[in-house]
C-alpha cells in the first residue's frame, strides 16, 4: 500500500466518508485526483470500485430494487433500463473539444463554414461551463471510483483511464464495456491516467420530477475534452456514448490525440479475422458510418462453405506498426455496445448468442414472457412461439416507452437507438486472439459507406495517399434522422466525424506519416453493400454473402494480380473474379458501373467538402490524389 493519506488530501475529504474499498492503498496521483474532485462535486460517499462479480450483482440488486432494472425473466442475468426519454443517444451538438488553440481541435474552414467534425470550445469557456455545473453536483449521490484498462490490462498498447461518477448504471457498463477494478489500480501504480468526471448532473434533493428512475439534466448537457490534458467532463447524461467514457470519449477523442503524439492510429473500426477454405487467416480493419451494419460484418456467419469469420472487436481499433514493420491491431473494449433494432438470428446470429445472459438493454421492449423485443424480430418470435399472425398481434409487449402495445400498433417498440451492452467473451465468434497484447496483423483496411448510387460493390485503392482519399470521402445515406427529411449522402470521413479529437488535416497528415517506410502500408478497399436499381432493389444479396468479397480482397492482398482491372476510381474484380456460386442472377453491370456523370458531380462535391470542412489544412498530397482521381474520371 502506499504512505499514509496526505494532509491536504485529507484535508478536502475530512467530511466525506468512503463507503467502499481502502482510500489509503490508492496512489497519491489517485488520492489527489479523488479527494480534489469530491472537494469540487460534494458527493455523499466515496465507493472505490474493485469490479468483482460480487460488487456487480450488489450493484444489480439495488436497481430493480429501486426500479432502475428489470429483470428479463427469460434469461439469466439479463436485465432492461429504460431512460428518461428525452436523454437517448448521443449529443453532438454538446459535445466539445477544449484546446488553448482552437486550430489544434477544428481545420481553419472558411467564414461563415460550420466546422462539421468536432466543436471547439476555448479554455476560458470551457472554466466557465464547469463552474456552472459541476460544484456540488453529486449532492446526496455516491462517487463511484471506477479504475479501467481501454485494451487487455499492462498490455503495450492498453492505456489506463479513472472514471469518477455518480450513476451506478455506468459502473455497471463499463465492467462489460472495459477491463475495470482493482487489477488495474494494482498495473496503475503511480502513473498517470486518464481522468474522466461524469455527473448525471442531478444534485439531491432534487426538485424536479426524475422520469424511470433515471436522473439527468439535458438542458444542461456538456462533454467536454481536454485531449492535452487527458481528461474528460461529461454532465447531464446517463447515455451510452456520453457516460460510458471509455468508449467514444477516451478509445476515440482522446485516444487518437495520445495516437499521434505516441505514433499510432485510434480509429472508430471493427476488427476481423478471415479464414478461407484452406485455412489461412488474414485480418481486416473496417470503418462504416452507422447504419451499414458493421457489427453484423464483423461477426459475420459466411454463406460460402470453408470460410470461417471470428471477431476481435465490433467498433474500436487501436493500431500500431511493430517492429517488423506490420500494422498491429488491439479492439481497446471488453464488450458489445451494439445498436439492437435489425439485430436477429437472420442478420446477426453471432450477435444474438453474445447476450443470452449477463448483459443489459437499454430502451428496448419486452414481451409478456420477460423477452427482450425489437423492431427485426417479429418474424423469428412468430416461429419460435408457432403463432399465427393473428396471436403475434395480440402478444402483450411493453415499448421503450414502458406503455403497453402491440406488433402492428403505432410507433416503435424499441427506440431506435436503443442498446445491448454484452460482455465479448459470450461470443460463440470471438477470435482466440481477441486479448492477445501485442494486437493482431491487419491485412487490408476498409471503408464502406450507404451508397444507393454510382458506387461499385468493391474497389481497392492504387496507393496508401489515395487510399486515405478513399477515407477522407467516405459518405453514407443517412436514414431519416430527426434534421433531414428523406434521406441524403451525408459526409463521414473515415467514419469518424462524430469522433474527431483534433484538427481533421494533422489527423490525414498523421495517416500519411505512419504509411511511410519501413512501415508496410496495409492496402485500402472501399466496399458498398447497398447500391440499388432504379427502382430501389438491392443489387448485391449482403450480409452471410459478403464472404465473396472478402474473399477477393483477401486474394489481392496475397498478390493476386490476375483478377482486377484498373478503373478510374481503383482496381475493381474482373468480372468472374467474384464467387457468384449459389446467387440468384446478379446484375454484374449494373453492380459494378462506374457512370461518369455520377462521378463528376461526385467529385465536385468532394472538392467542396474538404474545401470548406478542411481547407488549408488539407495535406497536399491528399489535394493531389483528389486532382489525379479527377483527371481519371474526366478521361472515363
Ligand atoms: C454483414 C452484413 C452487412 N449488411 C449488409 O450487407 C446489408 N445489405 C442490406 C441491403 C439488403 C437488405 C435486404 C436484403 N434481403 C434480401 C432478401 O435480399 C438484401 C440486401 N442491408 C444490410 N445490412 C443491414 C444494414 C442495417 C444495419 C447489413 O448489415
Ligand atoms: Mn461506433
Amino acid at each position: 500500500g502506499f504512505q499514509v493519506v496526505t494532509e491536504v488530501v485529507t484535508h478536502k475529504l475530512n467530511h466525506i466518508p468512503i463507503f467502499k474499498g481502502d482510500f489509503a492503498s490508492l496512489s497519491p496521483k489517485v488520492q489527489r485526483f479523488v479527494a480534489e474532485k469530491a472537494e469540487l462535486m460534494n458527493p455523499a460517499g466515496i465507493y472505490i470500485c474493485d469490479g468483482s462479480q460480487k460488487e456487480y450483482d450488489d450493484i444489480v440488486d439495488k436497481l430493480v430494487e429501486r426500479g432502475v432494472l428489470t429483470p428479463l425473466k427469460a434469461y439469466e442475468n439479463n436485465y432492461l433500463c429504460r431512460t428518461d426519454p428525452r436523454d437517448v443517444a448521443r449529443v453532438e451538438s454538446k459535445t466539445w473539444m477544449v484546446t488553448k488553440d482552437k486550430y489544434d481541435s477544428v481545420c481553419h474552414t472558411p467564414e461563415g463554414v460550420r466546422p462539421i467534425m468536432g466543436q471547439w470550445m476555448s479554455e476560458e469557456q470551457f472554466g466557465v461551463e464547469l463552474d456552472a455545473r459541476f460544484p456540488g453536483c453529486m449532492a446526496g449521490r455516491p462517487m463511484y471510483v471506477v479504475p479501467y484498462s481501454m485494451g487487455p490490462i499492462g498490455g503495450p498498447l492498453s492505456k489506463i483511464g479513472i472514471e469518477l461518477t455518480d450513476s451506478s448504471y455506468v459502473v455497471l457498463c463499463m465492467r462489460t464495456m472495459t477491463r475495470m477494478g482493482q487489477k488495474v489500480l494494482d498495473a496503475l501504480g503511480d502513473q498517470d491516467f486518464v481522468r474522466c468526471i461524469h455527473s448525471v448532473g442531478l444534485p439531491r434533493p432534487v426538485k424536479q420530477k426524475v422520469i424511470n428512475h433515471w436522473p439527468c439534466n439535458p438542458e444542461k448537457v456538456m462533454i467536454a475534452h481536454r485531449p492535452k490534458e487527458r481528461e474528460i467532463w461529461s454532465f447531464g447524461s446517463g447515455y451510452g456514448g456520453n457516460s460510458i467514457l471509455g468508449k467514444k470519449c477516451f478509445a476515440l477523442r482522446i485516444a487518437c490525440n495520445i495516437g499521434r503524439d505516441e505514433g499510432w492510429l485510434a480509429e472508430h473500426m471493427l476488427i476481423m479475422g478471415v479464414t478461407n477454405p484452406e485455412g489461412e487467416e488474414k485480418f481486416i480493419a473496417a470503418a462504416f458510418p452507422s447504419a451499414c451494419g458493421k457489427t453484423n460484418l464483423a461477426m459475420l456467419t459466411p454463406t460460402v462453405p470453408g470460410w470461417k469469420v471470428r471477431v476481435v472487436g465490433d467498433d474500436i481499433a487501436w493500431m500500431k506498426f511493430g517492429e517488423d514493420g506490420r500494422l498491429y491491431a488491439i479492439n481497446p473494449e471488453a464488450g458489445f455496445f451494439g445498436v439492437a433494432p435489425g439485430t436477429s438470428h437472420k442478420t446477426n446470429a453471432m450477435a444474438m448468442e453474445s447476450f443470452q445472459k449477463n448483459s443489459i438493454f437499454t430502451n428496448v421492449a419486452e414481451t409478456a414472457d420477460g423477452e427482450y423485443f425489437w423492431e427485426g424480430l417479429e418474424k423469428e418470435l412468430k416461429e419460435a412461439k408457432g403463432y399465427t399472425d393473428e396471436q403475434l398481434k395480440q402478444l402483450e409487449i411493453t415499448n421503450w416507452l414502458g406503455d403497453r402495445w402491440h406488433i402492428g400498433d403505432e410507433g416503435k417498440a424499441a427506440h431506435p437507438n436503443s442498446r445491448f451492452t454484452a460482455p465479448a467473451a459470450q461470443c460463440p465468434t470471438i477470435h482466440p486472439d481477441w486479448e492477445a497484447p501485442q494486437g493482431v496483423p491487419i491485412d487490408a483496411i476498409v471503408f464502406g459507406g450507404r451508397r444507393p448510387e454510382g458506387v461499385p460493390l468493391v474497389f481497392e485503392s492504387f496507393s496508401w495517399e489515395h487510399g486515405i482519399l478513399v477515407g477522407a470521402l467516405v459518405k453514407s445515406e443517412t436514414t431519416a434522422a430527426a434534421e433531414f427529411t428523406g434521406k441524403n449522402v451525408m459526409h463521414d470521413p473515415m467514419a469518424m466525424r462524430p469522433f474527431m479529437g483534433y484538427n481533421y488535416g494533422k489527423y490525414l497528415e498523421h495517416w500519411i506519416k505512419l504509411g511511410k517506410a519501413p512501415n508496410k502500408a496495409p492496402k485500402i478497399f472501399h466496399v458498398n453493400w447497398f447500391r440499388e436499381t432504379k427502382d430501389h432493389k438491392f443489387l448485391w444479396p449482403g450480409f452471410g454473402d459478403n464472404i465473396r468479397v472478402l474473399d477477393w480482397i483477401l486474394r489481392r492482398v496475397s498478390g493476386d494480380d490476375e483478377i482486377a482491372i484498373e478503373t478510374a476510381i481503383g482496381y475493381v474484380p474482373k468480372r468472374g473474379t467474384i464467387n457468384l456460386d449459389g446467387l440468384p442472377r446478379i446484375d454484374w453491370n449494373e453492380l459494378m458501373s462506374i457512370p461518369k456523370p455520377y462521378w463528376e458531380e461526385d467529385i465536385d462535391e468532394s472538392r467542396h467538402f474538404l474545401d470548406s470542412q478542411v481547407g488549408s489544412d488539407l495535406p497536399q498530397p491528399i489535394r493531389d490524389e483528389l486532382d489525379k482521381l479527377e483527371k481519371r474520371v474526366h478521361s472515363l
